[in-house]
């Protein structure tokens, strides 16, 4: 999809060795949280790193409707934001394009301000499960009307006299966490948002940058957030760290691609986040963390991650799984490379992002000659280890960037290319893969 819908096939194909450095982007969830916290801050937040990719610059226009103001200059971005509680109505329609967390963020941001707003998105966001959030955001007492189903376009009428609530995240959830953090920001009193596995923690560690009183108590009912409604936000400075979720997509390659020896320099790797490069390493991958070293709160580190022909398929803990959600597909891919089955279980939450990620992986899997296995919420990948994967098909990316880029990876492995049928999403979260990949020797081609 181009910014005008129209599909940018593409292809990629084996071609030598991956070698060099991946400067890859920076990270979207803090990225989306930069914009949204900085708009809700009195005073003027500073980024540099911003994630450039559509779904943040989605975010960053919405921002700007609630009334933010939103500049670059140079390369750091200026957020002059209208603090807590002093979001305006919106005069149009917010189309958050194809990103869950910048709407249902935005949803919780303005949950609790006397204001209107109605949200649509693609054809991708708009079949998303909404009820999420606009049940937890009831309880403040927000209202909200969409399609059947809980779906977009849906309008959200903010609480003018918000309760404060305490809530139970009933599926792992990172984005239903942060909206009901951003609406408690204002709601008198003390919200409470328990969650039984724990997801990113993003939300939790920038509202406490920002000043606001928040804290987390791990119990036996699992962590506990506690956060203090009516604070005053204060700008920040933001270095946001390069994003571990798009640095997968140079790290798998490496690891398939034969004689490759690639570094991805400066890589996020929050606890919450980083349970796809220890699952790699499991697998006997030969991924190393160079430089460990801790910046703006975060543990960051260059990974390092050569060609690894005797990959082991392995189990997959189920209570990993929040931590590397998003990268299933690519590991997928590296699974299938590997010798023996991997068994992915307790990622229902994969049927429900820009598409069912089990079921367009599987098929176009399957197409590319993998035998793969799947349940409501498990799937498994019998590895083809030293038995090349075929390849040589065009699978659909169902409008889903870390489709498309997963299956280009393989193709840069694979006996014969693989073709995506549209490459536009990737720009949603990694705009300069093709550049990026090209830059360290894959061949990866339009139409
Ligand atoms: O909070 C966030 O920034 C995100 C949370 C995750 O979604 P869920 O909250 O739906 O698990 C993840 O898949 C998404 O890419 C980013
Ligand atoms: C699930 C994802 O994003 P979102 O939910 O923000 O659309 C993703 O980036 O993989």
């Amino acid at each position: 999809m181009s910014a005008h819908g129209t599909p940018i096939p593409m292809t990629a194909r084996a071609a030598g060795p991956l070698r060099g450095e991946a400067h890859v982007p920076g990270d979207k969830s803090i990225s989306h949280r930069s914009l949204i916290l900085g708009a809700m801050a009195v005073g003027e937040t500073k980024v540099t790193g911003l994630l450039e990719g559509q779904d943040v610059l989605d975010t960053g226009r919405a921002m700007q409707a609630f009334g933010a103001e939103i500049e670059k200059i140079g390369e750091t971005w200026h957020v002059h934001g209208v603090g807590v509680g002093g979001f305006g109505e919106p005069g149009n329609v917010i189309d958050c394009g194809n990103s869950g967390t910048g709407v249902r963020l935005i949803m919780g941001a303005m949950a609790t301000s006397p204001i209107t707003a109605t949200f649509t998105g693609d054809a991708s966001l708009n079949k998303r499960p909404m009820a999420r959030v606009t049940d937890p955001l009831a309880l403040f007492g927000t209202r909200s009307y969409g399609r059947s189903g809980g779906r977009l376009p849906m309008t959200i009428v903010g609480a003018a006299d918000p309760l404060p609530v305490r809530y139970e995240v009933p599926v792992p959830s990172a984005q239903v966490k942060s909206a009901v953090l951003l609406a408690g920001l204002n709601a008198p009193g003390e919200t409470v948002v328990i969650e039984r596995e724990a997801t990113r923690d993003h939300s939790e560690r920038m509202l406490a940058g920002f000043g606001a009183i928040i804290s987390t108590e791990v119990t036996d009912e699992g962590r506990v957030i506690t956060l203090q409604g009516r604070p005053e936000l204060k700008p920040q400075t933001i270095v946001v760290p390069r994003d571990p979720s798009s640095a997968a997509f140079p790290v798998c390659a490496a690891l398939i691609v034969e004689g490759s020896d690639v570094l991805v320099p400066n890589i996020g790797l929050n606890p919450t986040r980083a349970g796809l490069f220890f699952t790699l390493q499991e697998m006997g991958a030969d991924l190393t963390f160079e430089n460990m070293r801790e910046e703006g709160g975060e543990p960051v580190a260059d990974l390092r991650a050569r060609f690894s022909p005797d990959l082991k398929g392995i189990e997959v803990p189920a209570g990993r799984a929040a931590s590397m959600i998003d990268e299933y597909p690519v590991l997928s891919v590296v699974a299938a490379f590997a010798e023996g089955r991997t068994h992915m279980p307790g990622v229902k939450e994969l049927r429900v992002k820009e598409s069912d990620r089990i079921d367009a992986m599987a098929t176009g899997l399957r197409a590319a000659g993998v035998h793969v296995e799947e349940g409501e919420d498990w799937w498994t990948v019998e590895g083809r280890g030293h038995r090349r994967v075929p390849g040589g098909v065009t699978v659909e990316s169902h409008l889903d960037h870390r489709i498309a880029m997963s299956f280009l990876v393989m193709g840069m492995a694979s006996t014969k290319p693989m073709s995506v049928d549209d490459g536009g999403p990737i720009a949603t979260s990694f705009p300069i893969f093709e550049n990026l990949m090209a830059a360290l020797g894959a061949e990866v081609t339009r139409g």
